[in-house]
């Protein structure tokens, strides 16, 4: 996979050269590109905004700039990309969202500033046949997209082949089976006298992976009920509805 990030803030996206993210990439399991989006600018000043049409707060990135820099970026021709914008105004980014765009050979971040970009700028990645998804990390407001891309692009990365030491990790994170992730222990078996549950320490698989499930199905019913709500009917064996 190959991931291009637009920003006027190159250096926002320097900690995905850290880390498992830094290895995966230099150990060629994708790539990463970070394109400042001045460099498409012609004036002195490099100017990137300007006032909104229409009036009101703060200002509106240019859609010449944007054009001219996705121009480049976006692959032309056949090769897919999908184009994210990043927006509080998005549709929610989930893991779902991201064990869909792992598939994708080629994604591309736009990160905003101000009060985001011109709107004809997607208007016109759609009308070239681009796929364009505007998505949101949660419900509350950043002063720019980088943020979100660093969000975004770590969870999709760590779904990648390889990235990940134990591809297990992925499969039995918070999320996979539709639940959250119940508490994890390691050593020393007591700790400022709290104890490993006994049944994490027995070697009985059956009882350790039945623990678990309770686990995760009380801490999502208490955190999170919603994610019980959208469970498809037959999610629930008769066991854990006793819980
Ligand atoms: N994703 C996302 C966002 C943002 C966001 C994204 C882009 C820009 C550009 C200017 N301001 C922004 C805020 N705020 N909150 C979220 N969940």
């Amino acid at each position: 996979m190959r991931i291009d990030v637009v920003t006027i803030f190159p250096a926002y996206l320097d900690p995905l050269r850290e880390a498992l993210l830094g290895r995966a990439v230099e150990r060629g399991l994708l790539e990463i590109a970070v394109h400042d989006l001045r460099r498409w600018t012609h004036d002195v000043h490099q100017a990137v905004d300007d006032a909104p049409y229409g009036g009101g707060p703060g200002m509106v990135m240019r859609p010449q700039v944007w054009g001219e820099a996705l121009d480049e970026v976006l692959p032309a021709g056949p090769q897919p990309a999908r184009l994210v914008v990043p927006t509080p105004a998005g549709r929610p980014f989930t893991q779902t969202t991201a064990r869909a765009w792992a598939d994708e050979q080629r994604l591309v971040f736009a990160c905003g500033r101000y009060e985001g970009i011109d709107e004809r700028v997607l208007l016109d990645a759609r009308a070239r046949g681009i796929e364009v998804d505007e998505v949101s990390i949660g419900d509350y407001v950043l002063v720019g997209g980088e943020v979100a891309v660093l969000v975004m692009v770590e969870a999709v990365a760590r779904l990648l082949p390889g990235v990940l030491g134990n591809p297990r990790s992925a499969a039995e994170d918070s999320f996979s089976d539709g639940l959250l992730e119940g508490p994890s222990y390691t050593r020393p078996e007591t700790w400022r006298e709290l104890a490993v549950p006994d049944v994490l320490r027995g070697g009985n698989h059956a009882a350790i992976a039945r623990w678990r499930r309770d686990r995760a199905l009380e801490r999502t019913r208490d955190r999170r009920p919603d994610l019980l709500d959208a469970l498809p009917p037959d999610a629930l064996d008769a066991a854990d509805r006793a819980v």
